[in-house]
């Protein structure tokens, strides 16, 4: 693929820039480990108190205790649902591991070269995560090739709307001011690049490996198969 029309790419992170192993088998497991805890430690923090009144909301009980929080929180953990209130606290107890160098954002090889390369030919680039933009700005903040936060216009994620929902990707070419065909959306899942097909974006499917080729985007196995 060679598009000059290309002005913005907006990227996947969890099986199109990092592998899903690290997601699920240190991301995911770190917080279930750590959010008892932190919750119980944390839950007059506003910020943290917030999340915790939006659990309830979602579990339609706002009397539900601490303990009945913690378990939602964990089953939904398990069963990988992208409740936002979830992402936000994953999110915080993240910054912890990051911080204190329990582990570092997996990034494939040749993602930073291309996010560079793109970068300098002028294109803006943004994340789309299920993962809080707390979440996100770590993950490449902290991430095994350094910080790439700078090379970032913006990050979304799931408060403009979920990934397989046409509106979000409405709603994301809406901030971005541009006309939907100069923004190009990667990620490894075809009902996302499905959505965000609709809206009108260029897509397409990051094939890692372990990843199931759909037919109906175009695909690609790297980011340097990928020329702006
Ligand atoms: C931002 S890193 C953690 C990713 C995450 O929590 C997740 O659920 C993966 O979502 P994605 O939309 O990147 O598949
Ligand atoms: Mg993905």
């Amino acid at each position: 693929m060679n598009n000059p029309a290309v002005r913005a790419v907006v990227t996947d992170i969890e099986g199109t820039t990092t592998d899903i192993n690290f997601v699920h088998k240190v991301l995911f497991p770190y917080a279930q480990a750590k959010l008892p805890d932190f919750l119980r430690a944390n839950a007059d923090t506003p910020a943290v108190a917030e999340q915790i009144s939006a659990v309830r909301s979602e579990m339609g009980d706002p009397d539900a205790t601490l303990d009945a929080v913690i378990a939602q929180l964990l089953h939904w953990i398990e069963t990988d649902q992208k409740a936002t209130p979830l992402k936000a606290l994953q999110g915080m107890v993240w910054a912890d591991g990051y911080q204190r160098g329990d582990f570092k954002g997996h990034l494939y090889s040749d993602v930073a070269p291309a996010l560079r390369q793109w970068q300098q030919a002028g294109k803006a680039l943004y994340v789309y995560s299920s993962g809080s933009v707390q979440a996100q700005k770590l993950l490449f903040g902290y991430s095994d090739e350094g910080d790439l936060t700078p090379l970032f216009s913006g990050y979304f994620d799931t408060h403009i709307g979920h990934k397989r929902e046409a509106t979000a990707y409405q709603r994301i070419i809406a901030e971005l001011d541009l006309p939907p065909e100069a923004v190009l959306f990667l990620s490894d899942v075809v009902e996302e690049l499905d959505a965000a097909k609709q809206a009108g974006m260029q897509t397409l499917q990051l094939v890692r490996e372990g990843t199931q080729a759909g037919n109906t985007h175009a695909c690609v196995t790297r980011f340097d198969e990928i020329a702006l």
